[in-house]
């Protein structure tokens, strides 16, 4: 999305808050994302504001695992890379824990990648070829001035978080999608980040990759029990492995709550759809 195209923005960050609800077991009882009321408009260039998030609230715990979902074109991307710092909505109150990291959809457009570019809001990745896994993990860690038994002991336990120590000496190139999407985010976890908005990983994924993708990430979030992780997804199966979920229909999130509230939700809407498309 094209920054000059934005509207005047008036954006309030919120202080760390506090929830009452919890379902994973080792959670806190802080919250590591809020947005409340971000409205997002883009002006296009007959001049003409078009809103593109209404009014869109969430609130997510600490420790836990949410899924993004909705129809094509609702607004999952834009509100992701709000809450990255990747966009500035137009208006609202925003509170993201961090450090927090933004893991693209396309593996190869994260893997190997990794020039950093620091914004006040977030850091931004562009792509350099790493040539181990190991190097890829440890690239991000070279602006932190860790000693390096330091940045092989955090490279290492991320990877174990990831399920891929054993791939610490391949050449990134040489991995699967969903094994360069583990490396991706295992290279969020060794800067220590607490927040990881992950954009529709599994897409390009086929199942037993996708498999690989979710059980690592809610692998990662048992073993730290602080890091908190917002999944972009159209996959409806992918719900059963989330604490929690939002649904959003045209730039608005319609429910937000427990995954299997949203999953009858969402399949009672596609069966009433197939219903109607077949009388
Ligand atoms: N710069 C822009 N100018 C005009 N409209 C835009 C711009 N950027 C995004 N949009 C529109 O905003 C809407 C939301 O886009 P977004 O990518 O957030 O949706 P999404 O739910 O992630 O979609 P998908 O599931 O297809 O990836 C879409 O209708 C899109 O066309």
């Amino acid at each position: 999305m094209n920054l000059s195209t934005l509207a005047r923005t008036s954006l309030l960050h919120l202080s760390p808050l506090r929830s009452t609800s919890s379902t994973r077991d080792n959670a806190t009882e802080s919250v590591a994302i809020e947005g409340r009321n971000i409205n997002f408009s883009v002006n296009t260039r007959q001049g003409k504001m078009v809103p593109i998030l209404k009014d869109c609230s969430i609130r997510i715990p600490s420790g836990q695992l949410w899924m993004l979902l909705g129809p094509n074109g609702c607004g999952k991307s834009t509100l992701l890379k709000i809450l990255a710092g990747l966009l500035t909505p137009t208006n609202g109150a925003l509170y993201v824990r961090r450090p927090k990291s933004y893991v693209f959809q396309n593996p190869d457009h994260q893997v190997g990648t990794n020039l950093s570019l620091q914004t006040p809001e977030a850091s931004l990745t562009m792509q350099v070829v790493m040539p181990t896994v190991e190097a890829d993990v440890a690239f991000g860690l070279g602006r932190l001035n860790l000693t390096n038994s330091e940045v092989r002991s955090r490279v290492s336990k991320a990877l174990e978080a990831v399920g891929m120590s054993e791939y610490l000496q391949r050449p990134v190139q040489t991995l699967s999608g969903g094994q360069k999407q583990r490396v991706a985010i295992a290279g969020a976890l060794a800067e220590a980040c607490k927040v990881l908005l992950l954009d529709e990983l599994t897409t390009f994924l086929d199942e037993s990759d996708q498999m690989g993708v979710i059980k690592a990430v809610q692998n990662l979030l048992d073993i730290s029990g602080e890091v908190t992780a917002l999944w972009v997804t159209h996959r409806l199966e992918e719900l059963e492995y989330a604490d929690g979920a939002v649904y959003m229909e045209d730039g608005r999130v319609i429910m937000h709550g427990d995954a299997a509230s949203i999953s009858k939700f969402i399949k009672a809407k596609q069966s009433s759809y197939i219903d109607r498309i077949n009388s």
